[in-house]
């Protein structure tokens, strides 16, 4: 039996920078930074993405704008449950009940399960599937994850980074760490403040990596003016930071995502392990589009690593296809509620 023929079939990427709805049918219609802004004076939702994301560092004392999933996980249930409900709402047009696939990291806990069930179900959900990350990813970057074949998936968020070797719709061998996107951030506000004296905001350090960030060295260094406050002064200034300053930035954080994939590889059964080496692993995620990250993993790995064509959008049309998987789909999915 077809347990999905409706068309309120719904696929929910919850990720801590963005949320990313794909709806049967339609493919994404909704894609959103994960910020929702609150008045704390009568506790009313301002905003909810794009507009709320603007409003960053930027709030009077009684305004908070703010991102209710950390590390890949939800931090505050209740402005996660509003921000799902307007999501839900806006990609659905407000009729009826959807049934929703949501993803999960791969190590995500029972009680991290438990509230991205319960805030998709409060959000206004008919049933909620929950599929890891790393399934949804080679899913959504076409992979045939049903075969009896090795495929590595290394999917690099803002919150996590999930690697996992799947073969026969299950993972193998899995790893997710807290590591990725926001720690790239976090690494260059050190970075900045240490060496040159200056504070900048979360969403300048962001400028930076997609900008000027990368992995590997760059065959022409490049640089980037900012703004920011001086640590001494106290007032506000410009300065310009390099690209090669940035890979020093990252350095550590870089090679801690290094070494979880060697952890995964190293745990890989041989027949598998040969089957990674001719195809590759496969990269997905907003993390994956560093500059250089494909070729530094590649070096590091001595496999070849690509990433996929719409790195940022696999887990969501993964986990929009994953309702094609009808019969298989509580196999594939952590759990059926
Ligand atoms: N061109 C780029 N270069 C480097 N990083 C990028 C680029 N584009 C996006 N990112 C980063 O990708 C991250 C977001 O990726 P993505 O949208 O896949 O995460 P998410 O699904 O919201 O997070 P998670 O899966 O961890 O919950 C952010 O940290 C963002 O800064």
């Amino acid at each position: 039996m077809n347990l999905f023929k409706s068309k309120s079939d719904m696929g929910i990427d919850l990720g801590t920078a963005s949320v990313l709805v794909y709806v049967k049918g339609k493919g994404i219609v909704l894609r959103e930074p994960s910020v929702v802004a609150i008045d704390k004076s009568n506790n009313k939702v301002l905003a909810v993405g794009e507009e709320a994301r603007r409003m960053i560092g930027r709030t009077p004392g009684h305004i908070v704008a703010m991102r209710p999933m950390r590390d890949g996980v939800i931090s505050d249930f209740d402005t996660t449950q509003l921000m799902l409900k307007h999501f839900i709402k806006k990609a659905f047009g407000g009729f009826g009940r959807p049934r929703l696939v949501v993803c999960i990291p791969c190590e995500a806990t029972e009680v991290e399960k438990r509230a991205v069930r319960d805030a998709a179900l409060n959000a206004g959900a008919r049933t909620v599937y929950l599929i890891e990350e790393p399934i949804a990813a080679a899913i959504g970057a076409g992979i045939d994850i049903t075969r009896p074949s090795g495929s590595m998936v290394v999917d690099i968020g803002g919150g996590t980074t999930d690697v996992a070797v799947i073969s026969l719709g299950g993972m193998v061998v899995r790893s997710s760490i807290k590591i990725a996107g926001d720690k790239f951030d976090e690494a260059i506000i050190r970075y900045v403040r240490k060496e040159h004296k200056m504070m900048i905001g979360e969403r300048t350090a962001e400028d930076l990596k997609v900008n000027i960030g990368c992995a590997y060295k760059r065959d022409e260094d490049i640089s980037m003016e900012i703004r920011g406050r001086d640590l001494v002064l106290g007032l506000p200034r410009n300065i310009v930071v390099t690209s090669e300053e940035i890979r020093s930035a990252l350095q550590e954080t870089i090679e801690a995502i290094a070494e979880c994939v060697h952890s995964v590889l190293e745990k890989t059964p041989p027949e598998l392990a040969a089957d990674i080496c001719d195809k590759g692993i496969l990269m997905t995620g907003g993390g994956s589009l560093l500059w250089g990250l494909d070729k530094y993993l590649e070096e590091r790995m001595q496999v070849p690593v690509r990433v996929a064509e719409d790195a940022v959008s696999c887990v969501a049309i993964g986990t929009g296809k994953a309702l094609d998987f009808s019969d298989r789909l509580e196999e594939l999915t952590a759990s059926n509620y």
